[in-house]
């Protein structure tokens, strides 16, 4: 599988001496607590909810175009992906997260790295730390496996595999089924050889003693074409809506994936697909485990608006850019990443870049 890598230049630093091991908290630290904000859990006047969309109905395709366009996530069923393999990703990211700070550390995110265990990446943006570990695996899960488990590596090798093999298959799908309902259908519309790329980002989140004051992972879009998400059966998944105040919980469904419009298809689409701005809230009791698939492009692969979506009336909103590029400008700029690459002002029937993130 092609690598993707970060451009060296990116401010985004992996320390993992900022770790705390939060898992024998009792009380939330300073460098933990954020400022309570009074929608911090659930905007409860929303009514409306995130979209479960049975991929064996015949109208699967319309209906993931309109998600797209007026949620930028919904929910899958029927996605072939046993519930058995969903249940061995989650034990073994359990697996992972219970073993010892220092051995956790053995496989620390370098830092100019990808892939690793480390705090979020995208914790040097904001001034209060996150309640949550993350581990990110680029194509084999082999080195870091050695690292955590030197005798016994093979079961976590195993499992992550066959996942990645699973995810990469559904992802080429969900991708097809969303540019199937932009109108795109040849494949010489997109020439992407083998097939796109992937990063898999195990995500955990303790249980935390000030749920209310802390943030499990900041609000943030994925810089991704679409990222494939398990969630346990807890809640803390929350998206925000065009038009709608507040946040929206994404109340886990059994069997379900939920699919998130990421940055590389709002560039694709030419903005019609808006990439989803979401975040992670945490809880008092349950340890909470997600397993993310972000998807993307080969990594020499310039992705730009399509061809087909472009005319004298819809000129292209974004210059080409590579998934490489990308990661390093999100690094630079976070949320203005994809103002920063726009080429012109929105005209009227084009929805607007998200770039307003909440600090605190
Ligand atoms: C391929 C990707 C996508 C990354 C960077 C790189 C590997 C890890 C991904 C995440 C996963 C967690 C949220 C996020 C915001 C983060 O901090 O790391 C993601 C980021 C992005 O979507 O920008
Ligand atoms: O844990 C979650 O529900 C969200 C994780 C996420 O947004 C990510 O990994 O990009
Ligand atoms: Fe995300």
């Amino acid at each position: 599988m092609p690598s993707i890598k970060l451009s060296s230049d990116s401010n985004i630093t992996s320390n993992p001496h900022k770790f705390l091991d939060l898992y024998s908290m009792t009380e939330l630290p300073d460098t933990h607590a954020w400022t309570p904000q009074p929608d911090h859990h659930e905007c409860k006047c929303n009514d409306e909810s995130v979209p479960i969309i049975d991929l064996n109905k015949e109208n699967a395709t319309e209906v993931i175009g309109h998600a797209c366009r007026t949620w930028g996530v919904f929910q899958i069923i029927n996605h072939n992906i046993s519930q058995k393999l969903v249940d061995e990703v989650e034990l073994a990211g359990k697996r992972l997260f219970s073993l010892p700070m220092q051995q956790k550390l053995r496989a620390a995110r370098p830092h100019d790295g990808i892939s690793g265990y480390g705090v979020a990446r995208i914790s040097s943006f904001f001034p209060k730390l996150m309640w949550s570990e993350g581990f990110t695996i680029l194509g084999s899960p082999l080195q870091h496996a050695l690292q955590l488990w030197p005798q016994d590596y093979h079961k976590f090798c195993d499992t992550i595999e066959k996942y990645q093999k699973e995810m990469k298959k559904l992802a080429n799908r969900v991708m097809w089924l969303m540019l199937g309902s932009l109108g795109i259908t040849e494949l010489e519309d997109l020439n992407w050889g083998g097939g796109g790329c992937a990063a898999l980002q195990l995500n955990s989140y303790p249980a935390c003693p000030d749920p209310d004051r802390a943030m499990g992972l900041a609000a943030h879009t994925d810089s991704t074409i679409l990222t494939i998400l398990q969630q346990s059966n807890i809640s803390g998944l929350q998206v925000t809506r065009e038009g709608t105040v507040g946040w929206i919980t994404v109340p886990p469904h059994p069997g379900a994936l939920v699919i998130h419009v990421g940055d590389l298809m709002h560039i694709l689409s030419n903005g019609l697909y808006p990439s989803v701005l979401h975040r992670a809230v945490v809880n008092r009791t349950g340890h909470r485990l997600s397993v993310a698939y972000l998807y993307g492009p080969p990594s020499s692969v310039k992705i730009s608006p399509l061809t087909k979506l472009v005319d004298n009336l819809h000129p292209p909103l974004y210059r080409p850019i590579t998934w490489s590029e990308y990661l390093g400008t999100k690094a630079k700029h976070f949320d203005k990443a994809l103002t920063s690459v726009r080429l012109c002002a929105p005209r009227n029937g084009f929805v607007e870049d998200h770039n307003s993130v909440k600090v605190g």
